[in-house]
C-alpha cells in the first residue's frame, strides 16, 4: 500500500509549480480550457512503458488496475495515473525512426507529487506519494522549502521563445503524391471511405527548452485548447489539441467529433463567412459524418446510447476552424476508460474508416511512426474519472530538434494541394508557440 500525504496551499503562483516542474523527470502537465483545475505530476512512484504497440492497451490497462490495489481508499477520487498510449494498436506495423524513442509505445506514471491548481486563484492541493511515511513527508517539505524560494523570485510574465534556425517540412512533393495515390485508392476500392495522412516538420532551433516558458506560450499562443505536456528524459511531447477524446466524470461520458477544416478570416466579417462556407461543404460535411458515425457505433457495441446533435457546430482555433459535434452518454460503471479508449481509437479523425483497414492504408503509406501524435493522452484517477485527448497539434522536441506534426483526413474528392495548405496551417500552433517570430531559415525541402 503507498502512503499518501496531502497539503492545501493557498499562496502559491502557477508560475513557481512550472518552474519546480524543470527539476523533475518524468513531467506531466494537463490544462483544460474548460476546467477549473490544472493537472502537475512530477516523479513517478512507479512508471508503465509497454514492450510493444501490438499490446499496449491491455498492458497499460493491467498496470492501472495493479497500480490501484496499492492506493488508499481514501484518495482513490485525487491520485491517478498520467501518460499517453501509443497511436499504432493492435499489431499494426509501425516503422522504428529515431524521433520517439522511450515514448514509441506510449507512457504511463504513478506521480510521486501530484498538485491540483485552483487556475483563478493560484490555491493548490499537493499529493504526495511514497513507500514510507518519511520519505512521503521529506518529499513534500524539500519541494515546499525549494517552492518558496522560487515563488520569491519567480517571474510570470516571461515569454521568451526558442529562436528558429531552419525548419524543413519533410519530404513536402511526396507527400502530395501519396495523397494523390491515397485520392485514386478512396475511388477504387470499394469499402474505403477516408484515410487520414499526416506528414512532419523538422525544425532546428538555439536557445534552451524551459517548461515555465514553454507552458506560458502554450498558453498564451492557444486560448481556448487543451494545454498537455509530457516529459520523458530529454524528450518533450508538447500539444494545443483542440479534440477531447474521452472524459469521464459524474457517471457521464463525454466525446466529440472534430473533423473538417478551414482558415480563420482575417477580420470578424471574413471569419463568419469562412465559418458559413464549413458549415455548408460537402466534403467536409461527409468527412465530419464518417466521424460522428464511427464514434456513435462504436459507442453502441460498448452498449451504451450516445446524445449527439445532427448538426455539427464550429469550434474556432487561433489559426482554424473545424466543425464539430460533442457526443454524451451515461456512462454505466463497470465500463472502463481503457476499454473505451481501446474501442474509439484511431477515431476516422486521425485514422479512417473503415479503421483497420484505414490503419493498415497509414502504415503502408507514412514511412514513420506516429509514436504519441494522434494518440489518446491524458490521466485517469482511481475512481474511474479522467480524461483523455487526442495528441495533435503537437511536436516533440530534444535537445535542438522539433518535430511537429499534422494530418489531414482523405476522401475519395479530395485535392491534394489544398490538403498541403491546411496541413500547413495545423503546424502553425507549434510553430507560434514555440519559435520566436523572427523565424530564419525558411525553407521547404522536395523529398
Ligand atoms: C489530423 C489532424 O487534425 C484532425 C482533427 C481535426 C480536423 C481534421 C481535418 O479536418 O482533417 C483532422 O481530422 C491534425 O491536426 O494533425
Amino acid at each position: 500500500m503507498y502512503v499518501v500525504q496531502d497539503l492545501k496551499l493557498d499562496s502559491f503562483p502557477l508560475a513557481a509549480f512550472i518552474q519546480m516542474s524543470q527539476r523533475f523527470d518524468p513531467v506531466y502537465i494537463f490544462d483544460a480550457p474548460d476546467q477549473p483545475t490544472l493537472k502537475i505530476a512530477l516523479g513517478a512512484i512507479d512508471s508503465f512503458e509497454p514492450q510493444t504497440n501490438q499490446t499496449a492497451f491491455n498492458d497499460i490497462s493491467n498496470w492501472y488496475a495493479h497500480i490501484a490495489q496499492s492506493i488508499p481508499d481514501k484518495y482513490m477520487q485525487d491520485l491517478a495515473v498520467v501518460g499517453g498510449l501509443p497511436f499504432q494498436k493492435n499489431g499494426q506495423a509501425s516503422i522504428r525512426t529515431d524521433v520517439w524513442r522511450d515514448l514509441d509505445h506510449g507512457y504511463f506514471f504513478l506521480p510521486q507529487l501530484l498538485i491540483h491548481i485552483a487556475k483563478d486563484d493560484y490555491k493548490a492541493h499537493i499529493f504526495s506519494v511514497g513507500t514510507t511515511f518519511d520519505n512521503t513527508q521529506q518529499q513534500l517539505q524539500s519541494f515546499l522549502t525549494n517552492l518558496k524560494l522560487l515563488a520569491a523570485h519567480a517571474d510570470t510574465g516571461s515569454i521568451s521563445k526558442l529562436h528558429l534556425q531552419q525548419k524543413k517540412e519533410l519530404a513536402l512533393q511526396h507527400w502530395q503524391s501519396l495523397v494523390k495515390q491515397t485520392v485514386t485508392q478512396l475511388n477504387t476500392t470499394a469499402n474505403l471511405q477516408k484515410v487520414v495522412l499526416s506528414r512532419q516538420m523538422q525544425v532546428q532551433f538555439t536557445g534552451t527548452l524551459e517548461l515555465k516558458q514553454l507552458f506560458n506560450n502554450l498558453r498564451r499562443a492557444n486560448l481556448n485548447t487543451y494545454h498537455v505536456i509530457l516529459k520523458l528524459r530529454g524528450s518533450v511531447f508538447v500539444s494545443a489539441t483542440p479534440e477531447r477524446l474521452l472524459k469521464i466524470a459524474n457517471h457521464h461520458l463525454y466525446t466529440a467529433a472534430v473533423a473538417g477544416t478551414i482558415r480563420r478570416g482575417t477580420t470578424p466579417d471574413s471569419d463568419i463567412r469562412y465559418g458559413q462556407t464549413l458549415l455548408a461543404d460537402q466534403k467536409n460535411l461527409q468527412e465530419h459524418q464518417y466521424v460522428v458515425q464511427n464514434i456513435i457505433d462504436n459507442l453502441r457495441r460498448l452498449k451504451l446510447q450516445p446524445h449527439y446533435a445532427t448538426r455539427p457546430q464550429l469550434l474556432k482555433n487561433p489559426n482554424v476552424q473545424h466543425l464539430y459535434t460533442p457526443i454524451t452518454s451515461i456512462l454505466p460503471k463497470q465500463i472502463s476508460a481503457f476499454e473505451i479508449l481501446q474501442q474509439l481509437h484511431p477515431t476516422p479523425a486521425l485514422g479512417g474508416l473503415p479503421q483497420t483497414l484505414a490503419s493498415q492504408v497509414i502504415a503502408a503509406v507514412e514511412n514513420y511512426d506516429r509514436g504519441l501524435y494522434g494518440a489518446p493522452i491524458g490521466y485517469l484517477q482511481f475512481d474511474g474519472v479522467g480524461e483523455f485527448v487526442v495528441g495533435i497539434r503537437s511536436a516533440l522536441l530534444r535537445q535542438q530538434t522539433a518535430w511537429l506534426f499534422a494530418g489531414a483526413g482523405i476522401v475519395a474528392d479530395s485535392d491534394a494541394a489544398a490538403e498541403v495548405l491546411e496541413t500547413r496551417l495545423k503546424f502553425q500552433p507549434m510553430l507560434n508557440t514555440l519559435f520566436s517570430t523572427d523565424q530564419r531559415g525558411d525553407h521547404a525541402n522536395g523529398n
